[in-house]
Formats: structure tokens, C-alpha cells, sequence
């Protein structure tokens, strides 16, 4: 008894708005002293637990969990150095030198990664590993492993060009720099120190000796040729448009029990090599080379991210309004966006695929009158489910008794959509549609969740704006989100096509006439509205269709509707 009351006061909690919301701590500690809850059951609790302190913490961050832009600064790993030192053995007096040379440095690289959504994990400095120094015994240093930057998919990535002000120095240029002012001994000092290791206290006499000038004129000779191929590089400067996942590829240089290598992603800036040892410069005039290379430096680049979430169609609306709820019916629940009663709920934007039949069927609505309730009340009532299942005891749950359109049994939850479903021969048509965080008054001044997604409901080829009819005045969000979209840039709001009246189902009242008859009136006055107040570029007026998101109510409508704005923006229709 004690654990269906404390989950149902779990699930109120949730369901109240979130300033209020907190589940109290002694009920979770209670709950696993006196009444001895199983394992599932703790984990639901803290789970809720974790869920309410996740989106607390991202209100707070006012939307800078979402970034779509961002600079980076990469280098190359430095390769190790070189080691100076010579072999030692009983009796064989002057062995031979035995220094190792270093490893290479960490190369960087960039992958797609379909887990993430934002670019805000991305450091804006990346440095690759450094290759490891070479030691005595003919022992080399280790290459370093590559450094992998993983990216959202869809993210554009443009290496700055030299005359951009953002571009950080490369590793010439910051040499130059920390050279500037000196006079020409500390200039040459300085460089010689960046480029050599000596045997302890042999360096003034390395220097003066001729094998060591030769040796050097040959490694300035190979950082001109370096530094000339570098520069031929940047006459195709990078610029990728990571748009998929890659594959492992096979490789005729893996070993042959692997036969593959693995997949890294787009190589963007190599580590340096190591530095030579010192049997590198052994002669028959120079028996005892004294001296070794360091490494190189990594190349340095700097790298402009841009995520592109391109949907043909944004969802635009009031926090509240149901645009997650409408999103994950229109995809059958394949959407994965959360849905709960609070303010802000969605942070980031989430591109959804609408699959539209020749017929106008859609693929969400193979299942059924389904209803897609908050993310919190699905996932506790999928594990009462199964908790009963495991007890064999399948009572059906309050919240199926107490409203009648829902038809929830497993079975149509289940309905495999993944790849070889029988929609696949039946599609015919294909768009993507995005549901966005809720806009407020005062976005367009980075007022609540601001700027960050405007712009990726700027992308868009059309826009929805959903709106709650069951509320006061639904005209009066209307006009504050044309305002919002207008400030942000003029004629965005020309875009717009329809407007959606969302939970429509809360005003009919259980059919009762007075109330079916004023909600007919409330959603005549918001089509007035919009007839006469939201005229858009070449005088055509929105579309205005009541539906409900949550019951899957007319989106057959919306969908039909949708397509047909898709293909005039595709060009498909004149
Ligand atoms: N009765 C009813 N409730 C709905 C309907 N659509 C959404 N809701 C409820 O409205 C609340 C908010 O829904 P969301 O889909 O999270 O709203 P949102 O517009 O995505 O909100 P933000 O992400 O915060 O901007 C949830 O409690 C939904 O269950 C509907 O058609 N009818
Ligand atoms: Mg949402």
C-alpha cells in the first residue's frame, strides 16, 4: 500500500509546477528503511530525484546549455625530444651513442556523434597529446594517442582564414612573437635553445664545432620545406559539412588479426614529429655526437563550429503550449523530447521526421488513438507496468481508469517503427519538423531561454505557431510571438503559415453544450484575429486548426497542411 501512495505523491510532485516541486528526502530514506522497497522502485525514486535537480540546474542556466556557434583553437601534439646519450657497457669503453628519438605527438581530430545536441561541451582550447621523450638504451618515446573532438551531427566546420582577427597565431607566428624586441645573440640563443638538447655541459662547445652548424642548416632547411607545405595545405582551407556518422574502414596497414581500423572521424591538425636522438648525427667525422633535436611543435588552427539544425518546419509557442507534446505525436512518439507541465521544459531544439503515405496517412497515427502524456507519467506508468507483469498481477493503473480516450495497452506502445517497418514501402513523402525551447516575451533581448535557438528557428523553410486554447486569451500570445520573432529580425514572421490551437480537448468540458459552445466561439474570435491581424507577405492569411496534441486529435489535418507548405518551399508545386 505504502509504495503505491508513495509513487502516486511522486507523480503529483512532478506534475505541479517546478518552483513548487520537491520531493521530499525523508520519503526516499523512509521509504528504504520501513518499508523495504525493491531495487526498481529506489531507482524510480531517484530518478525523479535526478530528473528535478537536472532541470532546475539548466533553468538556472538561462539557455547557455544551447550553443550553436562556437570558435576553437586546436594543436597538434608536440612530439617528444630526442635524447642525447651513449652506451654503457663492461668493458667497452666509449660505446656508441644510444639516445632514443621522441614519439610523435597526438594527432586531433573531429567526429559526428548523434548523442549530442549542443556544442556548449566543447572546450575552445584542444591540445593533442605530446609524443613521450626518448631515452637512453636506443629506447624511442611513444607516439601519443590522437585526441578526438566529437561534435553534434549536422555541424559545419570552417578552418578561419590568415586575415580573420579571431585566428589564433600558428606555431611560426608565435614564435616570431616571443622573439620580437631581442637583439640578434639572445634571437639566436632563443631559437637554438627551442631546437636542441645537449649532452650536460657540452653546449658552448657543440655549437662552435662545424657537424653542429651543418646539422643545424639541414634542420632549418626541413622547417622552410615543413612550413612551405603547411602553407600549400591552407590553400584548400578545411571545410566540412559533418552531416554522418563514418564506418570503420579496412586497412591494408592493420594488423591482420584486426583487419580494420578504427573510425576517428576527420583529421584536422597533425602533432608534431619527435626529435631525433643523437645517433641520428653520427659520422665518420663526428663519432660522439653530443647533441639531439627536440619535437616539433603541433600545427595550430583555428576552427569555426556551426551547428545547423535545418528543419523544413519550426514550431514556435509560448512555453506550456504543447509543441513537445504535438512533436512526439506527430512522430509516434519516436521524438525523443520531454514533456512535463513546467515552464522550459525543452532546452535545446529536437528535429523530428515526419513519414507521410501517399493517402495522407502518417506514421504516428498507425498506432491508434494514442495518448502521449508527460515524459515523468509514461515512464513511471511503463514501470508499474512491468512491476506488475513481474508480480503477475496486471491491474489495470488509476490513471487508465480515470480517462476514457486512452487506449495505452503495451501492445500499441510497441508497434516497431525501426528500420524495416511496412511503412517504408508505403512512404511517400518525408520532412522534418522542429520542435524549439518556449518563447517569451522579451527573447528577441535574451529575456528566458533568448537567443541561442532563434536562430535555428531562423533555418526553418516555415513556421507553426502552437498555441494553448484553453487559455484566457490565446490571441494575445499570438501577437507577442509575431512581436518577438519581428524584433529578432524583421519579416522573420512572414514565414509563419499556420496556427495551431492546441488542447483543444480541455474546453469541451465532457460534451457539455454551453461549454462546446463557448469554446466554438473562443476559436472563431482567435480565426478573426488571425484574419485580420496576422496578415503575412503577399496578403495570404494563416491557417488556423484546432487539434489536441495529448489525444492525437485533427493532426491528420496538420500533417496534409504541413506537406503542403514543405513542397512549396522545395519547390515542388508552382
Ligand atoms: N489536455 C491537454 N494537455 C496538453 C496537450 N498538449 C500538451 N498538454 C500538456 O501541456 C503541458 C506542456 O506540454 P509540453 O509539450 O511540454 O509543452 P511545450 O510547449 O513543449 O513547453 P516548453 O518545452 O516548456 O516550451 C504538459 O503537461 C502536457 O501534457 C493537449 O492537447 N491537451
Ligand atoms: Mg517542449
Amino acid at each position: 500500500m505504502f509504495k503505491a501512495a508513495c509513487r502516486s505523491s511522486l507523480l503529483q510532485a512532478q506534475r505541479r509546477p517546478f518552483s513548487c516541486t520537491t520531493i521530499p528526502k525523508e520519503s526516499f530514506s523512509k521509504a528504504r528503511n520501513e518499508h523495504e522497497l525493491d531495487n526498481g522502485e529506489l531507482d524510480a525514486l531517484r530518478d525523479a530525484r535526478r530528473r528535478q535537480r537536472r532541470s532546475e540546474w539548466k533553468r538556472r542556466q538561462g539557455g547557455e546549455t544551447f550553443l550553436d556557434h562556437v570558435i576553437i583553437n586546436v594543436r597538434g601534439g608536440r612530439g617528444g625530444n630526442g635524447c642525447v646519450a651513449f652506451h654503457r657497457e663492461k668493458f667497452k669503453p666509449l660505446g656508441p651513442p644510444s639516445g632514443g628519438s621522441g614519439g610523435r605527438g597526438g594527432d586531433v581530430y573531429i567526429m559526428p556523434t548523434p548523442t549530442l545536441t549542443t556544442l556548449s561541451s566543447i572546450p575552445t582550447r584542444i591540445r593533442g597529446r605530446p609524443g613521450g621523450a626518448g631515452q637512453g638504451t636506443w629506447q624511442n618515446g611513444k607516439n601519443a594517442a590522437p585526441t578526438i573532438i566529437k561534435v553534434p551531427l549536422g555541424t559545419v566546420v570552417r578552418q578561419l582564414p590568415r586575415d580573420d582577427p579571431r585566428r589564433a597565431k600558428d606555431e611560426w607566428e608565435a614564435e616570431e612573437e616571443s622573439l620580437e624586441g631581442l637583439s640578434f645573440e639572445e634571437r639566436r640563443a632563443k631559437m637554438l635553445e627551442s631546437r636542441w638538447v645537449h649532452y650536460p655541459e657540452y653546449e658552448n662547445d657543440n655549437v662552435k664545432r662545424d657537424i653542429f652548424k651543418q646539422s643545424e642548416v639541414s634542420l632549418y632547411r626541413e622547417e622552410r620545406e615543413r612550413r612551405w607545405a603547411r602553407r600549400q595545405r591552407e590553400l584548400n582551407p578545411i571545410q566540412l559539412d559533418l552531416n554522418e556518422v563514418g564506418e570503420e574502414e579496412l586497412d591494408v596497414n592493420a594488423p591482420l588479426a584486426l583487419g580494420k581500423t578504427k573510425y576517428l572521424g576527420h583529421l584536422i591538425a597533425q602533432g608534431g614529429n619527435g626529435g631525433l636522438g643523437n645517433p641520428h648525427f653520427l659520422s665518420p667525422v663526428n663519432r660522439s655526437p653530443k647533441f639531439a633535436t627536440k619535437g616539433h611543435d603541433g600545427e595550430r588552427i583555428t576552427l569555426e563550429l556551426e551547428l545547423k539544425i535545418i528543419a523544413d518546419i519550426g514550431l514556435v509557442g509560448m512555453p506550456n503550449a504543447g509543441k513537445s507534446t504535438l512533436l512526439r505525436a506527430l512522430t509516434g512518439g519516436r521524438a525523443k523530447t520531454e514533456v512535463a507541465s513546467y515552464a522550459f521544459t525543452t532546452l535545446n531544439p529536437v528535429v523530428g521526421v515526419i513519414r507521410v503515405s501517399s493517402d495522407g496517412t502518417f506514421e504516428g497515427e498507425l498506432q491508434g488513438v494514442r495518448v502521449f502524456e508527460e515524459t515523468a507519467v509514461e515512464e513511471a506508468r511503463l514501470l508499474e507496468q512491468e512491476l506488475a507483469e513481474e508480480l503477475g498481477e496486471l491491474e489495470p493503473s488509476s490513471e487508465q481508469d480515470t480517462s476514457p480516450a486512452i487506449a495505452n495497452d503495451t501492445a500499441s506502445y510497441e508497434v516497431a517503427q525501426g528500420p524495416g517497418h511496412y511503412f517504408d514501402i508505403l512512404e511517400s513523402f518525408r520532412f522534418t519538423i522542429a520542435d524549439n525551447p518556449g518563447l517569451i516575451s522579451r527573447a528577441s533581448e535574451d529575456v528566458g531561454l533568448g537567443h541561442s535557438f532563434l536562430r535555428s528557428i531562423e533555418r526553418s523553410h516555415a513556421l507553426v505557431y502552437v498555441v494553448d486554447l484553453s487559455g484566457p486569451a490565446p490571441w494575445d500570445e499570438l501577437r507577442d510571438l509575431r512581436e518577438e520573432l519581428e524584433k529578432y529580425q524583421p519579416g522573420m514572421s512572414d514565414k509563419a503559415r499556420l496556427v495551431i490551437a492546441n488542447k483543444a480537448d480541455l474546453l469541451a468540458n465532457g460534451g457539455d453544450e454551453a461549454a462546446v459552445a463557448e469554446a466554438k466561439g473562443k476559436l472563431k474570435k482567435l480565426e478573426d484575429y488571425v484574419r485580420t491581424e496576422m496578415v503575412v507577405l503577399e496578403g495570404r492569411t494563416l491557417d488556423v486548426i484546432p487539434i489536441s496534441a495529448k489525444f492525437s486529435q485533427n493532426l491528420k489535418k496538420v500533417v496534409g497542411l504541413l506537406q503542403a507548405y514543405v513542397e512549396e518551399a522545395r519547390g515542388l508545386v508552382e
